[in-house]
């Protein structure tokens, strides 16, 4: 039998287990007297996320509008029942108040499907997962941020110069958001995280980036491995399958294992992410080190995230191993570059079109650089900036770089709504919340489609209703990693922008149109701006 006709069988057969499997779960749901579209149309809509009809933030989108006065209502998994909900008084009382039924993310993401991916952080369970948040929130707290804060600026730095280069004749130069940003922040994951200098920034033809940006493309060989985990879980653990390529294993066991014990040994110190790991891995990373800690209350971090005290029933360490830390480092790494890239070039977009409020942030900008007196700023003046943070805060809601966010309930849970009814929710039903939904829902915000960094001010940021802002999530669970994204953004936002504007060229899209894609923000024409030299 030839190679193609296996791929039909597989394939076929595949899809007949998955059916088989969707109709079991749909028909269940149509019992529970909540809006339902029927077996079929939920079926159409798997088809075409899977197949790269439509993308997949679309879909959610569009499901969670045809429903509008629903709190919640059925949504799409391969193997569990799953709801979205449409209300944020169901997301805090979710993610926040009964959080200890709402631990985890979807539980079909570990070890057996993939060694590292399985043992992220993002992927473990329960007491394990308290475990580890405990050893890794240290590294995220003002203090370590601040010893990170030289080396994101060198990044920063070094954007800058290439591009002031480029634009050294005609005074502009036009780049592709998606790549020109992509190439600062995977230098900067590499040095804060990895602690080595990527370069991908001045070296054009760089092996990295192009490795890094191979990390990103979901093929059709990876759907097909997650399709046979969900249908026929012994098969793919007979089979030994893994999500995660041999080259991509051996780069972070290199970047991560490697570099831990050539420390060790030579006992070199170095400010990042490597270090604070193994300082973790010993147990001696403390979350309290009050004298460098910074008084956060000053400081303009809307969104940043609030750190919960999540103590486990069993606090003895789990026995980790090489991989759980190589999986620390490259969730690190996978969460770091693509999500703040998605940040800045909406953010960029967003100030090239709305002139006004570009204007109001250069202003600010200004102000700053006039009192360093030449000096390079310091991570108190930059987080001092209001206006920034007003800018960066509407961004991450009016384009929310991880569009949905889940929970797997534990145990039977009652939901009751408005109307009465009571949704009875069981163990492994797992819940979506659909951040851009939630972000442009005329309940939760007035003119939602209008980029207005307004609603961030002093005055009218306390009007915001708990559980619908959620660009890093929310609870216990939420983004451990948001001080550093943020940082990171408004570094690059600050120094662009004492040197240049944001102009809109020929190529720049009359506006953001997702392209039919299984990622989240994938467009179908690319941001293209023109920094224009302000000198
Ligand atoms: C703009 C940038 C970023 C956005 C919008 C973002 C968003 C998110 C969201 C929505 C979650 C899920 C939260 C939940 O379930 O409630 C998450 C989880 C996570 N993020 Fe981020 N993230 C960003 C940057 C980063 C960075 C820079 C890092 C690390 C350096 C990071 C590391 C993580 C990790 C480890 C988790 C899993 C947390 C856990 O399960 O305990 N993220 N992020």
């Amino acid at each position: 039998m030839d190679l193609t006709l296996i791929i039909v069988w597989i394939t076929t057969f595949a899809g007949f287990l998955l059916y088989r499997k969707l109709k079991g779960i749909y028909d269940d749901l149509e019992s529970l007297g909540i809006p339902y579209e029927g077996a079929m149309k939920g079926w159409m809509t798997m088809f075409k996320i899977f197949g790269a009809k439509e993308n997949f933030m679309d879909s959610i989108t569009d499901q969670y509008n045809r429903f509008k006065g629903q709190q919640i209502i059925p949504s799409f998994s391969l193997t569990k029942r799953a709801f979205m909900i449409r209300d944020a008084a169901f997301i805090k009382q979710i993610t926040i108040k009964d959080f200890d039924t709402f631990v985890n993310h979807d539980k079909n993401l570990n070890p057996d499907m993939d060694k590292l991916s399985g043992r992220m952080l993002f992927a473990l369970f329960d007491d394990e997962w308290r475990n580890m948040r405990n050893i890794l929130s240290p590294i995220f707290t003002s203090s370590k941020m601040k010893m990170m804060f030289g080396i994101l600026s060198d990044c920063a730095t070094d954007f800058i110069d290439h591009y002031e280069e480029k634009a050294k004749s005609t005074g502009n130069v036009v780049i592709n958001c998606k790549e020109s940003f992509s190439r600062y922040t995977v230098d900067g994951i590499c040095s804060a995280v990895l602690g080595f200098k990527g370069d991908c920034i001045k070296n054009e033809d760089s092996e990295l980036f192009k490795f890094t940006m191979s990390l990103q493309k979901v093929d059709f060989w990876t759907i097909l491995k997650i399709i046979v985990f969900m249908v026929a879980h012994k098969l793919y653990v007979l089979l030994k399958l893994q999500l995660t390529r041999k080259d991509v294993y051996d780069f972070f066991y290199n970047a991560i294992i490697k570099v831990m014990k050539e420390r060790e040994q030579k006992e070199i110190f170095r400010p990042d992410v490597i270090q604070l790991l193994m300082q973790a891995k010993k147990g001696q990373l403390e979350t309290q080190d009050k004298e460098n800690e910074v008084n956060e209350a000053e400081l303009s971090n809307f969104s940043a995230n609030i750190e919960y005290d999540v103590k486990a029933k069993n606090t003895k360490l789990t026995n980790w191993t090489d991989e759980h830390y190589m999986a620390q480092g490259m969730i690190f790494f996978l969460a770091g570059f693509d999500t703040t890239n998605i940040l800045l070039q909406v953010t960029t977009y967003s100030l090239a079109k709305n002139k006004e409020i570009q204007q109001k942030l250069i202003d600010e900008v200004d102000e700053v650089v006039a009192s360093l007196d030449g000096a390079q700023v310091t991570y108190e003046a930059l987080h001092k900036m209001k206006y920034l943070d007003m800018v960066i805060s509407e961004a991450l809601r009016f384009w929310p770089p991880a569009g949905v966010i889940t929970r797997e309930c534990s145990k039977d849970y009652n939901l009751k709504l408005n109307d009465g009814k009571t949704i009875k929710l069981r163990e492994s039903d797992i819940i979506t919340m659909p951040t851009y939904a939630i972000h442009h829902d005329e309940r939760y915000y007035e003119d939602p489609d209008k980029f207005d960094p307004e609603r961030f001010s002093d005055e009218r940021k306390g009007s915001i209703v708990d559980g619908a802002y959620l660009p890093f999530g929310s609870g216990p669970r939420v983004c451990i990693g948001s001080r550093f994204a943020l940082m990171e953004a408004k570094l690059l936002l600050f120094n662009v922008l004492r040197k240049f504007s944001f102009e809109v060229c020929d190529k720049t899209p009359e506006k953001l149109e997702l392209a039919p894609s299984l990622t989240n923000f994938e467009l179908k024409t690319p941001i293209v701006v023109s920094l224009k030299s302000r000198n």
